[in-house]
């Protein structure tokens, strides 16, 4: 069978990029340019519990439901190793509720600030398909907070290399060593393997290379 193509996979409309947040989606507009053409959509998905990957699969499964076609969902975890992975997918609430001090407190009573920025993305092509994951992580340290306060906890994490952290950093260095960065060459990776084709309208594009 060398040298054949696989039939296209038609998809009824192009993927949205369902978050509630803007500055991820500020950022993977950056990362993907226009190497994957997707829309967006602004939805405040639940915040559920579990492993990290499979809370990014349902999120997933949640959003292709509730929109009925394609679907790129993303879940992000700030893990700590001395607290064996936690807050991993709760930081959003550690974050809201302690704060930059508070999250520096959590490893008061540890030598090891060790911690890595992980990013889980999900492709759903429609309500009743298994998700497909992609995961990027960046390793780092968590240090007092240093910079920009305009998303999230980058101002407490120093990737490892680096003498600034995430928020100190340009956007454009940030956004090629990040964790989205590195899962969304995944994506890219797959979305260029992959022989998808949208069905009709504006959107209309195909995947192959
Ligand atoms: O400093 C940061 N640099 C980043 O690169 C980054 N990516 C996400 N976050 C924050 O970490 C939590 C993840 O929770 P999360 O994945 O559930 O996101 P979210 O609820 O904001 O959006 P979404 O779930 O609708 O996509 C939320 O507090 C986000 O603001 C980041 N903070
Ligand atoms: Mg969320």
């Amino acid at each position: 069978m060398s040298g054949a193509v696989a039939a296209a996979r038609v998809l009824p409309k192009a993927v949205t990029f369902v978050t509630g947040n803007a500055k991820k989606l500020e950022e993977v507009r950056a990362i993907l340019g226009s190497s994957i053409p997707f829309q967006s959509l602004k939805l405040d998905l639940p915040e559920l519990q579990g492993e990290p990957e499979d809370i990014s699969k349902e999120k997933a499964r949640m959003a292709a439901s509730q929109i009925n076609g394609p679907v790129l969902v993303e879940d992000t975890c700030l893990c700590f190793n001395a607290l064996k992975g936690l807050p991993g997918p709760y930081i959003k609430w550690f974050l809201e509720k302690i704060g930059h001090e508070g999250l520096n407190n959590l490893l008061i009573a540890y030598e090891d600030k060790s911690a890595f920025a992980m990013c889980i993305f999900s492709l759903a092509l429609g309500p009743e398909e298994e998700p497909i994951t992609f995961v990027g992580k960046t390793a780092g340290k968590i240090v007092p907070a240093r910079g920009p306060a305009d998303f999230g906890w980058d101002p407490v994490f120093q990737p490892d290399g680096f003498e600034q952290t995430y928020a100190e950093m340009p956007k454009s260095e940030k956004n090629e060593i990040s964790h989205r960065a590195r899962a969304l060459a995944l994506v890219k990776e797959h979305f260029a393997s992959a022989n998808y084709e949208v069905q009709s309208g504006l959107n209309s594009f195909s995947s192959t290379k």
